[in-house]
């Protein structure tokens, strides 16, 4: 109790923050209790996980936001992470890149522990790319400079221009536009020069924060399709957070529904889909 208090930073003597961190503590406990086991998580994966993540607890400073995840994707499938506001889907993602302080448990990437390292070391080293939510280009560089800055932990500037020409051939949609300043770019295409900067250091692991939003259905749709070819045809792995659940969920080989710090259910994504209690919370009905 005293460790969750100081984890959570609230000063001594207030005793309706007492009840409150209780309270914060035993929904988690209890929930936690009611989802789906380790085991049942494992089970969803093809083959050896290429993330892992047991029992983690992590935060911002002192301020704990999962309590105890669990978390297995294999190589090639996509796991797609839904919830209410808050739950703390984001937080798994920035957990995934080391934006978060971790109090317990562990992320391990290609059998590899990376609980401790740094964003950069996992990007470098683990090949974990993380693809913001919403409009993170550099709006007054150019389309190739955007891809250049996604090469910025290559050894040199040259290794990293020819990556980002491989970029290109693979989007040739992306080329007429190369000299002209991001800011131009339709949302479309800036989100598809999100995803392309995040392949110039050609990552294994690809974690992508709210991929629809913002975008028109031609463009959502668009998107979708560019990352269910970079998990069949690349073998990319992707943990996604959608708040379009149905959307997310049709996608995913599977879904988690992440509720208060805590996995409450997961599944094969179309299960999910059908879960009456999900459609009811998630899907309107
Ligand atoms: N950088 C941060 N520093 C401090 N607290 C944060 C930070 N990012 C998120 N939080 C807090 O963590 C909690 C979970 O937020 P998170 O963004 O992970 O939830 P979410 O499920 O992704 O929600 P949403 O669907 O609204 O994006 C919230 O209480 C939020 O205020």
């Amino acid at each position: 109790m005293k460790e969750l208090w100081e984890r959570r930073g609230y000063g001594l003597g207030r005793v309706d923050t007492v009840i409150s961190v209780d309270a914060v503590q035993e929904e988690a406990r209890r929930l936690a209790e009611q989802g789906p086991r380790a085991e049942a998580l494992r089970a969803l994966v093809r083959g050896e996980p290429v993330v892992e993540v047991e029992g983690l607890h992590a935060g911002y400073g002192k301020m704990e936001i999962l309590h105890g995840v669990s978390l297995y994707v294999g190589d090639g499938q996509a796991l797609c992470l839904i919830g209410p506001n808050g739950a703390g889907k984001s937080t798994v993602l920035h957990s995934l890149y080391g934006f978060t302080r971790i109090y317990g448990g562990r992320v391990r990437v290609g059998g590899r522990e990376v609980t401790r390292l740094a964003p950069h070391e996992r990007l470098r080293d683990a090949g974990v790319a993380y693809i913001l939510q919403d409009n993170s280009v550099f709006p007054d560089m150019t389309v190739e400079e955007n891809l250049w800055m996604g090469g910025f932990l290559m050894p040199d500037p040259r290794s990293a221009r020819e990556a980002a020409e491989r970029v290109f051939d693979r989007y040739p949609r992306l080329a007429p536009r190369r000299r002209q300043p991001a800011r131009v770019l339709s949302g479309g295409e800036r989100r598809l020069l999100e995803i392309a900067r995040a392949l110039v250091m050609d990552p294994k692991v690809l974690l992508v924060d709210e991929p629809s939003i913002g975008l028109e259905p031609r463009f959502i749709d668009m998107v979708f399709e560019i990352l269910d070819e970079l998990r069949r045809r690349d073998r990319k792995t992707i943990v996604m957070v959608e708040q379009n659940a149905k959307k997310g969920l049709e996608f995913a080989d599977i879904g988690y529904v992440l509720a208060s710090g805590v996995v409450v259910r997961a599944g094969p994504g179309r299960e999910l889909l059908a879960d009456p209690e999900v459609g009811r919370l998630f899907l309107g009905g």
